[in-house]
């Protein structure tokens, strides 16, 4: 049996960002561990940066501006893609993969928008495509489905996987921090992406999503397919009504399996919701994700840990470098997601969703009436109704029971329209309540 070689596994680092600059420094750290735990050293041979003045403390030689040039490189073996968003990175994905190079990657967004063409380019090359920090940055997820759950049949993965929104969340609710404050201290910190739009308005969740669907139900999920919400709407209004009820507002992201005697279906979604403060996903907070994931034989499981961040999102990449080069060295590649099961997805307007409503209305002799006729028209049922003040200042808190959230959205319209209702002052669904 032949022993670990010296010569070393060659890395073309693209992007040199918050996960890039702390991949660098973890090679580097832990160089000795590396060789030994792969049966060769590995060495970043490359860097790709936009402006190279900006990394001073980067060795000068390492850096270039040409990308493209660097992956074909012939002394590059593997590449690790930082640089996020959509273009220039999906072609260099792809020139990765035409020069037989396997890449790990943290880019959500773009194997949320074209997975299946990248995986079959991989496949095609014979390489492996790893993105374990893609979603929920350290916490093995990927993995875990695509290879540890890969007997059981998986009915529901539901969870927190934006940590900026949820930095922002849980920084509104506990100290009463204003959104843009909270915003800039998730930015400072280096969970924000590039353009936190994509954070704040759900892009980035819902990208994690599909990617989640995608490689729980064995069926190709892209961004388009998830329904999506982010946290901008969400009021201080929102955040109090919630604590009201012993409910705290977090961003899910949730993909269900929806059985059906004509075929099962996906349905894939992320909006705000109030969830109670007992339920093990309220004590998430700051920037740390958690997912559930239930399975038909395993039953249920919880993912917690650092979901964004340089160090935290590194160490998944680390991972993800280390499963490649280890198949490099023994001369394989890995199986990627396979997309046999090909489910429909489920539209939103008829996902079962249930919806706390606050209203602001006259105290008068049938109001409650009216209100109520609106909810029934569209087939809702009331769970809960709670009404406080009196007179002008009078409010009604509606939690309603399950029913197609395309009723909850119509009842909510003609509840605007209604002469006796001065203000609807808080919309959110609600998941998780008894
Ligand atoms: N920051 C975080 O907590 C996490 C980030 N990710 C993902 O990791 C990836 C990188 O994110 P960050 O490091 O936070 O972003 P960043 O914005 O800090 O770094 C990206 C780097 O790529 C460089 N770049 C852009 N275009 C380039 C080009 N054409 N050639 C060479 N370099 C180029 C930028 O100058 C920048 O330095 C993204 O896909 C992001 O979604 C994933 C999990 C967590
Ligand atoms: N911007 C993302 C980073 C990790 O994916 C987040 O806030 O979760
Ligand atoms: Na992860």
């Amino acid at each position: 049996m032949s022993g670990p070689s010296s010569t070393p596994l060659r890395v073309a680092l693209l992007g040199c960002g918050t996960v890039g600059s702390a991949v660098l420094r973890l090679v580097g750290d832990q160089a000795g561990d590396l060789a030994a735990r792969i049966g060769r050293p590995v060495e970043v041979v490359g860097i790709a940066v936009r402006r190279p003045a900006h990394h001073p403390d980067v060795p000068q030689h390492l850096l270039t501006t040409d990308a493209a040039a660097l992956v074909r490189r012939d002394d590059v073996d593997l590449v690790v893609e930082v640089i996020g968003g959509i273009e220039p990175a999906r072609s260099l994905m792809y020139a990765a993969f035409e020069a037989g190079k396997s890449v790990v990657s943290a880019n959500k967004a773009l194997l949320a928008e074209d997975g299946p063409g990248l995986h079959a380019a991989a496949a095609e090359a014979g390489v492996d495509l790893y993105y374990e920090a893609a979603v929920a940055g350290a916490i093995p997820l990927l993995r875990p489905l695509r290879e540890s759950l890969a007997g059981d049949q998986l009915r529901r993965v539901v969870g927190i996987v934006n940590g900026t929104t949820n930095y922002i969340l849980s920084r509104m609710a506990e100290t009463g921090a204003g959104f843009a404050e909270a915003l800039a201290e998730a930015t400072e910190l280096g969970y924000a992406e590039a353009d936190p739009t994509a954070d704040v308005d759900g892009f980035d969740a819902a990208a994690k999503a599909a990617i989640l669907a995608s490689l729980a139900f064995h069926t190709p999920v892209s961004s388009a397919d998830v329904h999506r919400e982010g946290i901008s709407a969400v009021s201080a209004t929102d955040v109090a009504r919630a604590a009201e009820i012993g409910c705290t507002v977090k961003l899910l992201a949730i993909c269900e399996r929806v059985p059906n005697g004509a075929g099962d279906s996906v349905a894939v979604r992320v909006h705000p919701a109030m969830i109670p403060t007992t339920h093990p996903l309220a004590s998430v907070g700051g920037a740390f994700n958690a997912v559930f994931v239930e399975a038909e034989a395993a039953g249920q499981l919880m993912f917690y840990g650092q979901g964004a961040g340089g160090e935290p999102t590194a160490s998944a990449v680390l991972g993800d470098l280390v499963a490649v080069a280890r198949n490099r060295v023994a001369g394989a590649s890995g199986q990627g997601p396979t997309g046999y099961a090909d489910l429909a997805v489920r539209p939103m307007a008829e996902t079962p969703t249930r919806y706390h409503v606050s209203l602001d209305v006259a105290d008068k002799p049938g109001v409650l009436a009216a209100v109520a006729q609106e909810f029934a028209r569209q087939d809702v049922s009331i769970s809960t109704v709670r009404q406080t003040g009196r007179g002008d200042a009078a409010t009604l808190v509606i939690v309603t029971h399950s029913a197609p959230d395309a009723a909850l959205s119509a009842t909510i319209a003609a509840l605007r329209d209604m002469p006796a209702v001065r203000g609807v002052t808080s919309v959110l669904r609600v998941e998780g309540l008894s």
